[in-house]
């Protein structure tokens, strides 16, 4: 199975002066942790890295430390995630029909959850981890006002890997392109088209490094794993 990583961000919002990715995380990047869940996976035999030029050399630097066992290559990122994804898609071999797509930032995913999602993804075009929402959501409008309260057993939470056809999921990405669809996951694009896409359990340990609270709660959680690993 061929696993794509954006891990082209800015960190912003970790207000970071640069890619949160390479940030220390338990005295090792963040991507380091990501890299050596994905490279533990089973059914994982390539990982594609979608990362700015500027970053190709910390992260060669991270490859040479880690010595995986498979295949890595480094993918020019672009502006947005949705155009890092395109971009990786467009770098894969002609052979490649599935493909998992896994956020850099998300760290703590288990190389079982990788397994799961590759199973599954042999069995439909399009499907994204994902777990039950714990609060009430609310949609509120520009001035602050609730104007709704959608049924809560409906809702979940999308987390990656996200994993589709990709002859189908290119054709999405360039209709993106041609209608100017803004998403912020790949699964919206398949919905957009039209395509199902289908929920696996996620993990509720699987969260996006996005804020300085979630690198305190990613290392609780890493020490933790410690502790019960013995
Ligand atoms: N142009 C971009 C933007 C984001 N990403 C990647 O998409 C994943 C999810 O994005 P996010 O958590 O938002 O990362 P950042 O964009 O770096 O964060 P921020 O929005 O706070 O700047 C991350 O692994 C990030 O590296 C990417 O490959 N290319
Ligand atoms: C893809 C994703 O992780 C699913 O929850 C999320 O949409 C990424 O959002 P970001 O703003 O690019 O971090």
């Amino acid at each position: 199975m061929y696993l794509l990583i954006p891990a082209a961000g800015m960190g912003k919002r970790m207000g970071s002066d640069r890619n949160k990715l390479l940030l220390s995380l338990l005295k090792r990047p963040i991507l380091a942790w990501t890299l050596l869940a994905a490279s533990s996976s089973v059914e994982i035999n390539s990982i594609g890295i979608i990362s700015q030029p500027t970053d190709y050399e910390a992260i060669n630097t991270i490859l040479e430390s880690l010595n995986l066992s498979k295949p890595v290559q480094l993918i020019q990122g672009g502006a947005t995630r949705q155009e890092s994804v395109y971009n990786g898609l467009k770098a894969l071999p002609p052979e490649a029909q599935q493909v998992l797509i896994h956020d850099g930032a998300r760290c703590l995913a288990t190389p079982g959850l990788f397994d799961r999602c590759a199973f599954s993804v042999r069995e439909c075009a399009g499907l994204i981890a994902a777990i039950p929402v714990k609060d009430t959501i609310k949609v509120v409008d520009s001035s602050g006002i609730i104007t709704g309260t959608p049924d809560r057993k409906n809702l979940w939470a999308a987390q990656t890997p996200q994993g589709f056809d990709v002859k189908l999921l290119i054709e999405c990405h360039q209709l993106g392109v041609e209608n100017g669809w803004e998403v912020t996951d790949d699964a919206a694009l398949f919905e957009k088209c039209g395509y199902k896409v289908k929920v696996v359990a996620g993990e509720e340990t699987n969260l996006k490094v996005t804020t300085p609270q979630d690198l305190a709660i990613a290392e609780f959680i890493l020490n933790q794993r410690k502790i019960n690993l013995g």
